[in-house]
């Protein structure tokens, strides 16, 4: 009865924002100081990602999608805002728990092949490594469990035959697949990648990003990927474009089917629209209307419409 009871109250309590998200960011800020100048390279940025998502984040060279993944990698504190990750707040974690926080709940994937791995281990034994450091006493695996996870990594990411190889024996492509088994040994609920095709050509790339749909499909990690690459477009349900610090416009795709049971993919172009109301429209929509500094707003019954300023010049 006593659960019951308490089961009702959890259901009835209303769900903080995006409680249910495996990742959220709320006006997040970070600032540089480098050389007495400033640099807000992160300017209020919000961004919330649902559990089991395959996000690709795009973004002009300089917008902040780096620094947007090294706060979400643990591995940099933002000035301001907050973000969560897999319930973990970024911003109260001690260094033990940031730590552990690396080891567990994210896993990290460089554009920099040979920043991934070990050069002096096999592929095997690098997949081994985060679950040996992990240890036992902190829910890590047994010896037997940790060669078993071993297999069953290197047989999701069709790299079996490489076990025994060492990086500098295996292939830019190779050396990123094993990168992705490395990143999930723990099996963290989070993968994150940074440029993870920069180096490669496009059939390779094609292959990565193969594996990171298998790590959301099979293994269930939410993936969020940082890129250049206008080939990832085609590649995942959802891509966030980030501009000067802030996540400005979001492109869904999903497959829909016809009445003759014909699939094609539908995809829409999304902005968004942050607590106090603003809305980043996208360039090229601008520049095609000639739009600038003050554009007329009006509501219609379902829907506002924006237009090029009818006064200027009056
Ligand atoms: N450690 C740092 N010190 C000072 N400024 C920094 C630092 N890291 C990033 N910046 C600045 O912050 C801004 C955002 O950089 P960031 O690397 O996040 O962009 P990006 O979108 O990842 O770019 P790219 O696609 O070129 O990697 C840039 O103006 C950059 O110069």
């Amino acid at each position: 009865m006593q659960e019951l009871r308490q089961r009702a109250l959890a259901a009835a309590a209303p769900k903080a924002h995006g409680a249910d998200a495996a990742i959220v960011c709320d006006r997040l800020v970070r600032i540089f100081s480098a050389e007495g100048v400033e640099v807000q390279a992160l300017q209020g940025l919000e961004l919330t990602i649902q559990q089991g998502d395959l996000v690709a984040l795009v973004g002009a060279s300089g917008s902040g999608k780096s620094t947007l993944l090294t706060i979400l990698a643990g591995l940099d504190v933002p000035t301001a805002g907050t973000a969560t990750v897999a319930g973990r707040d970024l911003l109260e974690m001690s260094a033990k728990e940031r730590l552990r926080y690396r080891r567990e709940v994210v896993g990290f994937i460089w554009q920099q092949t040979a920043r991934n791995l070990l050069p002096f281990l096999t592929a095997a034994e690098n997949i081994a490594l985060p679950m040996q450091l992990r240890g036992r006493r902190s829910g890590g695996l047994g010896a037997k469990q940790q060669t078993a996870r071993v297999a069953e990594l290197m047989e999701a990411l069709e790299i079996g035959d490489l076990a025994r190889r060492k990086p500098g024996e295996l292939s830019g492509g190779q050396q990123q697949r094993v990168a992705i088994a490395v990143a999930m040994a723990n099996n963290p609920p989070v993968l994150l990648a940074d440029e993870p095709t920069g180096e490669l050509d496009s059939e390779t790339a094609g292959v990565i990003f193969e594996s990171f749909r298998t790590v959301n499909r099979e293994l269930g990690a939410t993936v969020v990927i940082v890129t250049h690459d206008p080939m990832v477009a085609g590649e995942v349900r959802r891509t966030v474009a980030i501009r000067d610090g802030r996540t400005s416009s979001e492109v869904l795709r999903r497959t829909v089917t016809d009445e003759h049971g014909e699939e094609s993919i539908n995809e829409r172009e999304y902005v968004m629209l942050d607590r106090t109301g603003r809305v980043q429209l996208p360039v090229k929509f601008l520049e095609a209307l000639g739009m600038e500094h003050r554009v007329a707003v009006d509501l219609a019954a379902d829907h506002i419409e924006v237009r090029p300023d009818d006064l200027a010049g009056h």
